[in-house]
């Protein structure tokens, strides 16, 4: 199976780039080759490299910034996933595409299901979701994974802004009152290939249903208690690191002011990915508590 990889230098396209390496031969673009910003000279790279398989694993995630430059940001997580969405169909190729939590206003009680109202706070969460909807339009067969609170050893993340910012300072601030489930990006990645294996499969004998599943770490926390399991974790597992954080001060949103609004409630039931494919993230803490061994490894 030949596979069209994007985004493969980022949190969860780098674990892809492994993860799929059994599934079959992973092209995986530098993004001049493939650039999101220009969904107009997409086509052209899907005929080429003529896929089975499209994972996109790119996306505009500065979720700030794409209040100031939301035209991009909807170019790159929508614009561009119409395109290769399209050329999916075209070729037949199957589409696998990640969407986020910020789809929901966060309003609601419980952990929310794949059907569940959207109603996106901010820029990014608009942009991403139109992405959603335009794999859906296209009617080629896809699997959209809707995951959350994205960390990794590698690249932007929580994880390691917390990790530089507790060398930095005796005190942290973090919000308390904003809940859901820190994701190690190799999980999704595993998850991924697993999710693939089978669509393949099913494909092959004429019984594959295209469908969006929410896929996340297990259980739930806040932002500051990810922070503290990270301090703690780093402490125990990386007895080189540099930490002079001592107090990590629980805040409301109110107090940590951004310029894109966050749903308070991310948290996201995992029942239908584990009906169709069998399969449900570890909880949190220990996949961070793997993720940290790591990086102590390297
Ligand atoms: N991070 C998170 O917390 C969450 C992420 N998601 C979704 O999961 C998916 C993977 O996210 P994640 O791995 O965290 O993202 P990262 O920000 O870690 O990586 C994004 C990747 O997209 C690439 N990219 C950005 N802009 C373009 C462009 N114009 N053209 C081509 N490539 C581009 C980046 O390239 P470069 O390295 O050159 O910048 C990088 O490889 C995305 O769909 C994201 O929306 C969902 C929920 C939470
Ligand atoms: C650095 C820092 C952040 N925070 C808060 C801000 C925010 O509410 C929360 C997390 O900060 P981040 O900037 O990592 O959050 P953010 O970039 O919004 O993370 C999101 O990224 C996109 C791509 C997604 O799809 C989401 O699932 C989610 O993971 O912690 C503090 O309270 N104190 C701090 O010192
Ligand atoms: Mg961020």
């Amino acid at each position: 199976m030949k596979i069209l990889l994007t985004g493969a230098s980022g949190q969860v396209g780098w674990e892809l780039a492994r993860s799929l390496q059994p599934l079959g031969e992973v092209v995986a673009p530098a993004r001049a080759a493939c650039d999101l910003a220009r969904p107009e000279t997409l086509a052209a790279l899907v005929d080429r490299v003529a896929p089975q398989l499209i994972v996109n694993a790119a996306a505009y995630t500065a979720v700030d910034r794409a209040e100031s430059e939301e035209a991009l940001a909807t170019r790159v997580n929508a614009e561009a996933v119409a395109e290769l969405a399209r050329a999916a169909r075209r070729h037949g190729a199957l589409l696998v595409h990640y969407s986020t939590d910020y789809v929901f206003d966060g309003g609601k009680a419980g952990a929310y299901r794949e059907d569940d109202v959207v109603a996106p706070l901010n820029a990014y969460g608009r942009g991403k979701l139109a992405g959603e909807r335009a794999v859906l339009a296209s009617g080629c067969d896809h699997l959209i994974f809707r995951t959350t609170w994205v960390y990794a050893a590698r690249g932007a993340n929580f994880l390691r802004t917390m990790l530089r910012l507790g060398a930095e300072r005796e005190t942290l601030r973090v919000v308390a009152d904003q809940v859901g489930a820190p994701t190690w990006a190799r999980n999704i990645a595993d998850a991924t290939a697993l999710a693939v294996a089978q669509a393949r499969r099913e494909r092959a004998e004429g019984r594959f249903e295209s469908g969006l599943f929410h896929l996340a770490g297990g259980g739930e926390t806040s932002w500051h208690g990810f922070a503290e399991a990270i301090f703690a974790l780093a402490r125990e597992k990386l007895p080189e690191q540099p930490l002079k954080v001592a107090r990590v001060e629980a805040i409301g949103s109110a107090e940590y002011p951004t310029p894109a609004v966050r749903p308070l409630n991310s948290r996201l039931n995992q029942d239908a990915l584990a009906a169709r494919f069998g399969l449900r993230l570890p909880p949190w803490r220990d996949a961070l508590a793997r993720c940290i061994e790591e990086l102590g490894t390297r």
